[in-house]
């Protein structure tokens, strides 16, 4: 008897930068409070899910060594909570791709879990509603929610509270990847012990920076990014300020760590330019390697089998 094979839902889930992000006071719940534009960025992870015996997880691409394939992995956890959700197993293999750099402060590891739950909605055909999927997506982990969402977004709360923000045109970013990684918590850990010493200063409000996003405005909104993060990620990885002062140097309008980092996210004035800081901040030797990308973009969708495969 022939045993038929059945084709993988595969989704694919970009990246986030955060343009603007405030970080509050520490809440009793051990998270701050945020304020944060989230942009999506056209560097992305794949995930594709099939049926199986058991709930199996293997990770291939960018970083694939450092990601865990059990229960600490959060796409695993999205398969257990959607399972749960339907009152059926997680009885599903699940298989990642990375393009989104690990540990990164670029949200890979949310962008999977957010690929999951949609992988599984449409593998399982339960027709979640977009309510329900960013229930389970905001108890995965702050930054899921976006994830599913995409494009350009404020997020306050946790940062999973979303709200649409009007982006005109596209901006076009050039990436530094870092040769290591930064723990989210200790990230925010180093800032409240910095801020216990009475500096830095805080970010105020993004009105501003969404007035240049309106406009499509890459020259006026250079100036307005802004990390409360950054501080505290340049305390534990001193080197960055090589990468944020070669990437300013080769020609970006402006530089800044990506969420708690250390991936350095540089805002160019066109795709031409964003090729030519890429070009130059790979000859120097201050990161890993360099992408470049263009935002915003849509957040997890299905992939196009038949176009795409
Ligand atoms: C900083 C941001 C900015 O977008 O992203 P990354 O740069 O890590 O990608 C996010 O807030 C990260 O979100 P995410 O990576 O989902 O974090 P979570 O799993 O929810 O939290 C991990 C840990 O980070 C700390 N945390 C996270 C979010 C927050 N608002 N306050 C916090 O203090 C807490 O110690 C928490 O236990
Ligand atoms: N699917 C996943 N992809 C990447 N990392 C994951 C994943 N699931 C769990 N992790 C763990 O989460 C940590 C943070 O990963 P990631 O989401 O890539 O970075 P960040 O929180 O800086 O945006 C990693 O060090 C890894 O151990």
């Amino acid at each position: 008897m022939l045993s038929v094979v059945p084709d993988p839902v595969v989704v694919t889930v970009p990246a986030k930068v955060n343009l603007h992000l405030a970080v509050g006071d520490l809440r009793d719940d051990g998270y701050h409070e945020l304020s944060t534009v989230f942009q999506a960025l056209s560097l992305s992870d794949e995930v594709s899910v099939v049926p199986a015996d058991t709930l199996t997880v293997q990770v291939q691409g960018e970083g694939a060594q450092f990601v865990p394939t059990d229960n600490r992995n959060l796409v695993w956890r999205a398969a257990e909570a959607v399972a749960d959700r339907a009152g059926r197993e997680p009885a599903v293999k699940i298989s990642v791709r990375k393009g989104i750099p690990v540990a990164g402060g670029m949200a890979g590891g949310s962008a999977d879990a957010a690929a999951t739950l949609l992988a599984l909605d449409h593998l399982w055909g339960l027709e979640l509603d977009r309510a329900t999927l960013h229930e389970l997506a905001a108890d995965l982990g702050s930054d899921v929610p976006f994830a599913l969402h995409g494009g350009t977004a404020v997020g306050s709360g946790r940062g999973e509270h979303l709200l649409p923000v009007l982006a005109r045109d596209t901006f076009h970013w050039v990436l530094a990847l870092a040769k290591g990684g930064l723990s989210t918590p200790k990230v925010f850990a180093e800032l409240d012990r910095l801020r216990a010493e009475g500096r830095p200063p805080r970010a105020g409000t993004p009105d501003a920076l969404m007035q240049a996003l309106a406009a499509g405005d890459a020259a006026t909104l250079a100036p307005l990014l802004v990390n409360d993060l950054q501080p505290a990620a340049l305390s534990l990885m001193p080197e960055l300020r090589r990468t944020l002062r070669a990437g300013e140097a080769a020609g970006a309008l402006a530089g800044i760590v990506s969420g708690s980092g250390p991936t350095c996210a540089f805002l160019c004035a066109d795709e031409q330019s964003a090729i030519q800081v890429g070009a130059e901040l790979a000859g120097v030797g201050v990161c890993r390697t360099v992408r470049v990308a263009a935002g915003p973009v849509p957040g997890a969708r299905l992939a196009d089998i038949e176009e795409g495969r």
